[in-house]
């Protein structure tokens, strides 16, 4: 139980976060300046008993509406060796003097506390009120297990989140890895992360990594009101495996077939949608819903156009493809992947293809993340993904790898019409509007993250929009249409 001395800091801890934040790749306001108010924190006992160990919600007001960030630090008498990279800075206590303010998913302190209450072995506690419990955020389990943690590391890369993995054992003394993603931007509401993979692993799939558990809660967002949602997703680490982007870009790259590895990719995919299905249901398509959808698209295009004015020249043929989509026959709602793309994927040499991160488009806000949508938009994710891998061997000036693109793609299609029993080709013009709406959430990502990378889902828009001028509107492999618009030409 940790006593909290009501002591003034000089830096505040808004400030010394504030300085620091716009570096982290999570930070999601690139380029601005942020505008950070402390609105909340709870803390964790250390299980050394030696530092202090808080979680602090900031709000950002650097941009229109206010954007929530979990920053978990750790606070030290002295500086912790080794971690100078991991340093938020010092700040000056009136009670206790010098304090050093580390990055806690890097420090040993928080990221051993982390576990022991994603896994029920230990409480939250209040941020302000001294041996007290915060009973507003708890933490459930889906496989009960009390892993031993050897040591913690943060896994590097592009990601929009932070995940630690563990070196654990489980109570036998057996290899146990374990990773805790810890969400950075919180959102009002369930993370579809947890609800999604929790919901397939009590189900019995094991398409998804085994689930340990989560930790959820309730915090107030600095204008009167409060919010609530998850804020850590403990799961099985597989290691020394790699993902799918890297397995099919080294494949592209060689010009190596790879047809097998998608359609194996294309039958799990059918087979987690078909899961999914059974396990949190499905509702009609009704026009209203179609209507909606399309206008999310037009929406997505006009916001796209408005950061790659490139994207003008397009919009004729773009609005023909979503005002014939309106037309298409549309399948059952159900929930989805959402984000569907390489980087989502493993390849486990025992299990196959495991999928991961089904939180969605991290650009798209989370009430729409959380909705049922369309199984053909995963379809589509994971296209524009082949198409992303043969963008990057021919960036790298490697010649064309168009030949290998519609290769992968249509094995990929051909596994998941297999296992599903329904061909995503037979919604040709419904499956174009969504690769369409991909290459345009794309464009937005690349422009603000990768803007050397743009050319691939331009590059995208631009064929799309040729098939379309030429009427033929799903690939030409593509060849089986039943939407209502491609049986009636007339
Ligand atoms: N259970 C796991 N086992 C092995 N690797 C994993 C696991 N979960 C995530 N990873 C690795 O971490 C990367 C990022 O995970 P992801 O869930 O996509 O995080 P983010 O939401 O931050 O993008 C994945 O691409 C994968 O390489
Ligand atoms: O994995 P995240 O949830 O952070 O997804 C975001 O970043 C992805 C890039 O890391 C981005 O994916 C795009 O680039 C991939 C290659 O790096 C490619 O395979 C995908 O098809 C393409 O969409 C994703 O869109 C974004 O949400």
């Amino acid at each position: 139980m940790a006593e909290i001395l009501h002591a003034d800091l000089e830096p505040t801890r808004a400030q010394l976060v504030e300085s620091w934040i716009a570096h982290q790749r999570w930070y999601a306001a690139k380029g601005s300046q942020p505008r950070l108010r402390l609105v909340d924190s709870w803390r964790l006992d250390d299980p050394e008993g030696r530092s202090g160990v808080e979680t602090l919600i900031v709000a950002d007001g650097s941009g229109s509406t206010p954007v929530h960030y979990q920053v978990p630090v750790t606070y030290r008498d002295a500086p912790l060796e080794g971690h100078e990279d991991h340093l938020i800075g010092t700040t000056e206590h009136s009670v206790l003097g010098t304090r050093w303010v580390y990055d806690g998913v890097h420090d040993p302190a928080y990221t051993g506390a982390l576990m022991l209450f994603v896994t029920g072995a230990a409480e939250a506690q209040s941020g302000s009120v001294s041996d007290t419990p915060d009973p507003r955020v708890t933490s459930s389990q889906v496989r009960p297990m009390r892993p031993v943690v050897r040591s913690a590391r943060v896994l590097s890369g592009e990601q929009s989140n932070t995940s630690i993995i563990y070196d654990a054992t489980d109570e036998d003394g057996s290899p146990a890895p374990v990773i805790i993603k810890v969400f950075r931007m919180l959102a009002d509401g369930e993370n579809p992360d947890v609800v999604l993979q929790s919901a397939l692993v009590r189900a019995g799939s094991d398409r998804v990594p085994a689930v340990l558990g989560s930790i959820a809660g309730e915090w107030t967002t600095g204008d009167a009101r409060t919010a609530y949602g998850h804020f850590a997703f403990a799961q099985e680490f597989l290691p020394g495996v790699e993902d799918a982007w890297r397995v099919a870009l080294r494949a592209a790259e060689d010009g190596e077939d790879f047809t097998e590895p998608a359609r194996e990719l294309g039958a799990a995919t059918a087979e987690v949608h078909a899961t999914l299905a059974e396990a949190l249901g499905t509702s009609e398509t009704t026009p209203e819903v179609a209507r909606d959808l399309v206008s999310g698209m037009r929406a997505r295009y006009a916001a796209a156009a408005a950061e790659a004015p490139a994207l003008h020249q397009h919009e004729d043929a773009v609005m023909a493809l979503l005002d014939a989509s309106l037309d298409a026959n549309w399948p059952a709602l159900q929930r989805i992947h959402g984000d569907y793309h390489l980087g989502q994927v493993l390849r486990s040499p025992e299990r196959g293809w495991i999928l991961l991160d089904f939180e969605g488009e991290p650009l798209r806000p989370l009430s729409e993340r959380t909705e049922p949508d369309q199984w053909l938009r995963d379809i589509a994710g994971m296209l524009r993904s082949f198409d992303y891998a043969g963008g990057a061997v021919e960036h790298a000036g490697s010649g064309s790898a168009r030949d290998w693109v519609t290769a992968a793609q249509q094995a990929f299609l051909d596994g998941y019409t297999a296992t599903k029993g329904d061909d995503p080709r037979d919604h040709g013009t419904l499956l174009d509007a969504f690769e369409l709406d991909k290459a345009m959430y794309e464009v937005v990502y690349e422009v603000r993250n990768r803007p050397s990378w743009v050319d691939i889902p331009l590059a995208a828009v631009e064929r799309l929009a040729a098939r379309t001028h030429d009427g033929a509107t799903g690939t030409p492999a593509r060849t089986r249409h039943t939407d209502k618009t491609e049986e009636d030409p007339t």
